[in-house]
């Protein structure tokens, strides 16, 4: 195969640093001593592990990073990826005791990274994960009273914030990746400032030390917002990354990541790894079905090929597996989506192969969707993938866009909070007792999204109608304890009224981990076949109900499942999830109960939350969503497919080449009236009764 980039044995340009210098800043220069002789360094002992620290960029000036952040409330970190900021800055602070005996605090967008970070930083500090170092992320906390360095993911801090505003268990909190701009860690901006004021001027508490840290963010604008806080630009890498570029434009970038794994893998000696950086489960599953085939072929050269997946939705169990070591003489190659782009070291991998594409979140306010979205990724997104190359010895990345493709991409990816829906965001924010509009913010969402929030918020009962400023009922605060989108928080909520308690826990738990169905490459009749059993005429809702009731009750879980072809590690997880809503509702008192066959009550239930989620059909066969008068037709995928019933709720509307419901069910027109009375007039079908 011939190269897209020219010729790869290093005679294209080498790009370097992508770090724009700040206006003002403290800059520590770094001069690092490249050791690297082309092999990844073996951690498994504690010298060596001890030796590899040393060799960080950062322990060098751990002294002078320390005398910065002793100094100073707030500190903004800005040092190259790899450099050692997320695993050695609370190691440092932690041996110094800056924190006292409380906690360091320490966030990251994604839990994979979260926990990754937590199982190197113990081991690096020779303990088990749970003691002086532990981790918390949705549905798991690995911590103990002994534990001083908690990493976690940021929507577990926020959540912590719900009980204690001035997170008075941390004196450090460290934000770390902020260039990623979720939702959460622009909230936490928000909160941690407000937190150290607070703390600042009520003597009786310890200060609040915040520290913000990215290999790619835009300095200034974080600096400003904190009060002028000083940016310590931390100069120097390990091993350097060499970026190559596509000659010229690719028409379709699967296929130019296909061409270029196989490219580097008939070059690269075995022992040099490839994380590919795609967008989605989809196209990662169909690429790797690919690639085992190719591999199958007997003109296929290069050494025996281990393929890997990761995306979120994957079992988090399954997601740590790409981080184990394959075998002396195969290589490993991960197929991930954004999950593996920042913080995340994979030993082993040497070849990036990047598809400049990612699938983002956005929120359109015409039709009041949050849809996903493929689309060109950030240039601080291209650097972040880039960092995952030459973590342990030099390495190279390979674009599969061109250098000028490159140019025209957006500096920094547009904040989460001015691209999604945002009742959660609110329903969050109010159980903390802040103001969503005068909430300070890094950047502000437009008013009219917040009070769009607002409105729905109000329609779930979550928030008082009457009341002057926007203030949670007794409701709204139980469903801000729910880990959950609010409807879904409200659903389970009502399932007691109709005394389903046990069947809306688990239809939720399994619409938490996405697809509980595995394609592959088996026959669709076989699989069809396999499904019908489940399939309920009533739709998808109670087909997952039938689904999970099976499972949890089949002794050979893993084998039923794949007789079946469901996805047992999801069903797994499903299950982990289930046991921690039930606890959830049993701390909140709530009445478990069956409603044995009853499935009419189930979906009437999932009806209290997701009432705007409804849609009629119309002469033409096609469904009108009753809140947003979109036009859409049931997803291929239902158990309703086929089936024209007068109206139905859904759980998730797509957009593909077209508009389509997801997860469909049945609704009687006569439930409308006796659910939601304030929203029935919109219902054409419901007129007659
Ligand atoms: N799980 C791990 N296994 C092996 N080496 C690791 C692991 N985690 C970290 N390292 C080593 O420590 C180095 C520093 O990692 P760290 O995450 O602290 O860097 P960073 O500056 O925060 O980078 P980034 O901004 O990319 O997150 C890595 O480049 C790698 O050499």
């Amino acid at each position: 195969m011939e190269s897209k980039y020219g010729n790869l044995n290093g005679k294209l340009p080498n790009i370097n640093s992508p770090m724009k210098r700040p206006s003002s800043e403290i800059t520590i220069n770094i001069h690092t001593k490249k050791f690297n002789d082309g092999k990844s360094q073996d951690t498994s002992n504690s010298v060596q592990l001890l030796e590899q620290r040393k060799s960080l960029p950062v322990y060098k000036v751990r002294k002078r990073i320390l005398e910065e952040i002793n100094k100073h409330a707030t500190l903004i970190v800005i040092g190259e990826t790899g450099s050692g900021k997320t695993t050695q800055i609370p190691h440092f602070i932690h041996n110094a005791q800056l924190a006292g005996n409380m906690m360091i605090g320490i966030t990251q967008p994604r839990r994979v990274a979260a926990v990754t970070i937590a199982q190197r930083v113990a081991q690096e500090m020779h303990c088990t994960v749970g003691g002086t170092v532990g981790y918390c992320v949705r549905f798991e906390d690995s911590t103990s009273p002994a534990t001083k360095l908690k990493f976690m993911t940021d929507g577990m801090l926020l959540r912590e914030a719900m009980l204690d505003e001035h997170l008075k268990s941390y004196n450090v909190i460290i934000l770390d990746e902020a260039h990623e701009r979720t939702v959460n860690t622009d909230i936490l901006f928000g909160i941690v400032k407000k937190a150290q004021v607070y703390r600042a001027e009520h003597r009786s508490l310890a200060p609040l030390k915040v520290i913000v840290m990215s290999a790619t963010m835009d300095v200034d604008h974080f600096s400003n917002y904190f009060n002028k806080a000083p940016i310590l630009y931390l100069e120097g890498r390990q091993y350097t990354v060499d970026i190559y570029h596509a000659l010229k434009p690719q028409d379709d970038y699967c296929f130019a990541c296909l061409v270029t794994i196989f490219q580097i893998h008939k070059e690269a000696p075995a022992s040099e790894d490839i994380l590919v950086f795609l967008t989605g489960q989809e196209e990662i599953e169909s690429m790797c079905s690919t690639i085992r085939a190719i591999l199958k072929d007997p003109q296929c050269k290069g050494p025996p090929m281990k393929v890997c997946v990761l995306y979120a939705t994957l079992n988090p169990n399954k997601q740590l597996e790409v981080f184990n070591a394959t075998a002396a003489g195969t290589r490993k190659v991960i197929l991930s989506t954004n999950i593996a782009e920042t913080s995340v070291t994979i030993s082993g991998v040497k070849h990036v192969v990047d598809s400049g594409m990612v699938k983002a979140r956005f929120y359109k306010p015409s039709t009041g969707l949050n849809m996903l979205r493929v689309q060109s990724i950030s240039q601080a997104q291209a650097w972040q993938r880039a960092g995952r190359a030459g973590r342990q010895s030099n390495g190279a990345c390979y674009r599969v866009y061109t250098k000028l493709e490159f140019d025209g991409m957006m500096k920094n990816t547009v904040p989460e909070i001015q691209r999604c829906g945002l009742s959660g965001v609110v329903l969050q924010l109010l159980a903390i007792g802040i103001d969503p509009v005068e909430f300070d913010l890094l950047d502000k969402p437009q008013l009219g999204s917040i009070i769009e929030a607002i409105n729905l918020l109000q329609q779930l009962g979550a928030i008082d109608k009457n009341a002057e400023t926007p203030i949670l009922t007794d409701l709204g605060k139980k469903m801000a304890q729910f880990p959950l989108d609010p409807r879904f928080a409200k659903v389970i909520l009502s399932a007691s009224d109709f005394d389903c308690l046990e069947e809306v826990l688990s239809v939720v738990a399994v619409l938490s981990v996405d697809t509980i169905y595995v394609s592959g490459n088996s026959s669709k009749e076989a699989v069809t076949e396999a499904r019908r059993k489940f399939m309920s005429p009533t739709g998808d809702i109670i087909t997952y109900l039938n689904i999970y009731r099976c499972y949890s009750n089949t002794k050979n879980r893993k084998k039923w499942c794949f007789e079946n072809y469901l996805n047992f590690w999801n069903l797994e997880y499903a299950h982990e999830v289930r046991t921690q809503l039930k606890d959830l509702c049993q701390s909140n008192n709530m009445r478990f109960s069956s409603s044995g066959s009853n499935h009419s009550k189930v979906i009437m239930a999932f009806l209290t939350g997701l009432f705007m989620n409804t849609a009629e059909l119309q002469q033409n066969k096609q469904y009108i969503t009753v809140a947003t008068r979109q036009l859409t037709s049931i997803h291929p995928s239902s158990a309703m497919f086929g089936s024209l019933p007068p109206c139905v709720l859904y759980t998730e509307m797509v957009q593909t080449n077209k508009c389509y419901l997801r997860c469909v069910s049945q609704i009687d027109p006569g439930w409308l009236v006796q659910i939601i009375p304030n929203y029935a007039h919109l219902y054409t079908s419901s007129r007659n009764f």
